[in-house]
């Protein structure tokens, strides 16, 4: 729904009214540069923004964390679009169910939020290639986030789809989006092509007419390159940053005007295999009441995390890959199954001393469930399944090919090819520069070798006789959101070696698996045609139900390594068990079906499953395990974990 045109008034008393009142349609957001403020209606205007995706959130839930927001003492709600969870092939666009942004706007509207609005069209975030679409690099030399032309191309096509969209929902227009970012900390990106960002500029100037206001956002760092004329320029830090010199940073480019925060870290991310993050109540409250004394706009970054569902998460390159964990609970105010916490409570009291906070309690904490342990049956071996998960069947190369040049974007691909010889004693496997992206499991005639992995396992060793089916399964563990100013290709980017000799003649299968989730399972594959051993890419499911009337929980996967859940064909995303820090995947109480019906969970584990092939849900998470243990929690909810064994 479009925002409702102005009252309509009988037009012979129009003329007397606007003589005596202020221009009641006169909406308005501007800055105020001789008071250094916003302007509201022509009423001095300061924000107190939060970050919360839509993107990382179920949408039957959306309107829970608004209204929490909301009461947390928030006027405003900022959050990206990201380009790729809209357009995801060329000219295919998708605004449908949770990923109908304009039924969240309405939503925002609902819990009485303003909006800052930020499309990109690169978001960073910690998101699948910054959001920007992977489809982008099936032009491998196309540069990113410059104005190459073939870049230029997509983002007008696609920025002439959105645009236009987002049009009536801008503040004047009746709508709650009081401003607009264009792209995103561009200070940051190497490239610094001012004729990219003033092509944006006019881009956006052009879509949206010249009343809404526009602004840049960048570290202390960034801003001589990613600040233009005629964008407002606003600046990011966190806690332990030096406010003073950072504010002082800015006001060399923003004389007057508001200062502006546009994300106050509240948290921070995780990823997998480093220590969880978190940021102290104390160092974010003190941040924050400092700017408000200041008279300094905020939007604190993150406000609600969520969940990088699916194959979302996206990665940074901080002297090796690391991607991002499914979890992006953040440490925030709200955490990520939608629990106020005492972090949100002292930012209240904060907010309270400044504006007025609406009157009422939160919303409690919502009900949580235990269940299980859950014994999982071994459905069959990932290769046993191949007719169904590529069903085009294979593309045929002399060298192996990348996920991008085959059209495949998130997930698996299969790389298979036959031993040229036989390797009669243990022969070194690797792939020349590095060149696994990013985790590949080894089979030799169904039998799982081991795995590869971009910067951490550079080889290994296997044997076999000329003939036997080599078969190196490829995981896209999230395309790079931050750092890298090159290409994020996915798959085998050179060919393997095997002992002195390169392997060629290679069969890509693009692997469909959530296709296959989601319609057929429990199917019977064809043939177990390949050793059921307990290693290497395996399905297990089982089905349940839930008791009494269920809640939000948190499934916890014991001696499991890694890999991948549904839960009713819902992708719920990646499990690292082995590797952390977090060890439980959020299962938010809508994806289950209500009591008496049957729901079901299937695994696909990659490497290792433990000896008896059991999951739990639990009625908390545990995202800072930074050892792999195994516990078993009492069905009561009220027990401490019992440490079975620390490994
Ligand atoms: C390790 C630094 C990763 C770069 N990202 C930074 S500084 N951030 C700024 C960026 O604009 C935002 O999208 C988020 O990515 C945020 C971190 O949560």
């Amino acid at each position: 729904m479009a925002p409702k045109k102005p009252l309509c008034l009988p037009f012979l008393l129009l003329p007397l009214l606007t003589l005596l009142l202020p221009q009641a349609d006169a909406r308005s957001f501007v800055v105020d540069r001789d008071h250094n403020r916003f302007l509201l209606d022509g009423a001095p205007f300061r924000y107190v923004s939060g970050s919360l995706h839509y993107f990382r959130v179920p949408r039957v839930l959306w309107a829970d964390r608004l209204l929490k927001m909301r009461m947390s003492g928030l006027n405003v709600v900022q959050f990206y679009v990201p380009w790729n969870y809209h357009e995801p092939e060329p000219g295919v666009y998708n605004f449908n169910g949770s990923r109908d942004l304009f039924a969240f706007l309405k939503e925002a509207t609902l819990a009485n939020l303003l909006v800052i609005l930020r499309p990109g069209p690169y978001i960073c975030a910690e998101w699948e290639m910054g959001g920007l679409p992977a489809w982008l690099l099936r032009k491998p030399k196309i540069h990113l986030r410059t104005s190459d032309p073939d870049f230029l191309a997509a983002v007008d096509s696609w920025f002439k789809v959105l645009l236009p969209r987002i049009y009536p929902w801008l503040y004047h227009n009746g709508g709650n989006i009081i401003s607009i970012q264009v792209e995103n900390e561009y200070g940051s990106y190497r490239a610094c092509d001012v004729s990219y960002m003033r092509h944006l500029a006019g881009l956006f100037r052009a879509l949206l007419g010249d009343r809404i206001l526009l602004f840049t956002t960048d570290g202390p760092e960034g801003l001589k390159c990613g600040s233009l004329q005629g964008l407002y320029t606003t600046v990011d830090f966190g806690p332990a940053d030096n406010m003073t010199k950072i504010f002082g940073l800015l006001r060399k480019y923003e004389p007057r005007g508001p200062l502006v925060n546009s994300e106050y870290y509240t948290g921070w991310l995780d990823y997998w295999g480093q220590n969880h993050s978190t940021r102290s109540i104390p160092a974010v409250t003190k941040g924050l009441e400092k700017m408000l004394k200041l008279g300094a706009s905020v939007n604190m970054y993150m406000f609600h995390g969520g969940t990088n569902f699916g194959y979302w998460n996206g990665a940074d390159e901080k002297g090796r890959f690391l991607p991002i964990t499914t979890s992006y609970d953040y440490d925030a105010p709200i955490s990520e199954a939608g629990d106020p916490t005492p972090k949100l409570f002292a930012i209240r009291n904060v907010i309270s001393k400044f504006q007025e906070v609406p009157l009422g309690p939160l919303p409690p904490p919502s009900p949580k469930m235990t269940l299980g342990p859950l014994n999982l049956h071994l459905d069959g071996n990932l290769l046993d399944f191949l007719d169904f998960l590529c069903p085009q069947g294979p593309i045929h190369s002399v060298l192996p090919v990348t996920f991008e040049a085959v059209n495949q974007v998130h997930g698996y691909m299969l790389y298979r090819t036959y031993l040229p010889h036989t390797v009669s004693e243990p022969t070194q496997l690797w792939v020349p520069n590095n060149g696994v992206h990013d985790r590949a499991y080894v089979m030799v005639d169904g039998v799982f070798q081991g795995v590869l992995e971009r910067n951490m396992k550079h080889n290994l060793f296997l044997m076999g006789k000329i003939g036997a089916t080599l078969d190196v399964l490829l995981e896209n563990m999230g395309r790079l959101s931050f750092g890298s100013n090159s290409s994020d290709f996915k798959g085998l980017l050179q060919p393997p070696i095997l002992g002195q000799t390169i392997l060629t003649q290679w069969l890509m299968f693009p692997l469909k698996v959530d296709n296959l989730v989601k319609g057929w399972f429990p199917i019977q594959p064809l043939k177990h045609s390949h050793p059921q051993t307990p290693s290497g890419p395996t399905f297990y499911s089982t089905t349940f139900p839930i008791l009494n009337s269920g809640g939000d929980t948190f499934l916890f996967l014991p001696g499991w390594t890694k890999g991948q859940v549904w839960i009713n064909g819902f992708n719920l995303g990646r499990y690292w068990t082995k590797r952390g820090p977090q060890q439980t995947l959020y299962v938010p109480r809508p994806l289950l079906f209500p009591r008496g019906a049957h729901n079901r969970i299937t695994l696909l584990e990659l490497e290792n499953v433990p000896p008896q092939p059991q999951i739990q849900f639990l009625d908390r998470p545990i995202l800072n395990s930074t050892k792999h243990r195994t516990y078993v929690y009492s069905l009561s909810s009220a027990s401490e974990p019992m440490e079975l064994s620390g490994h």
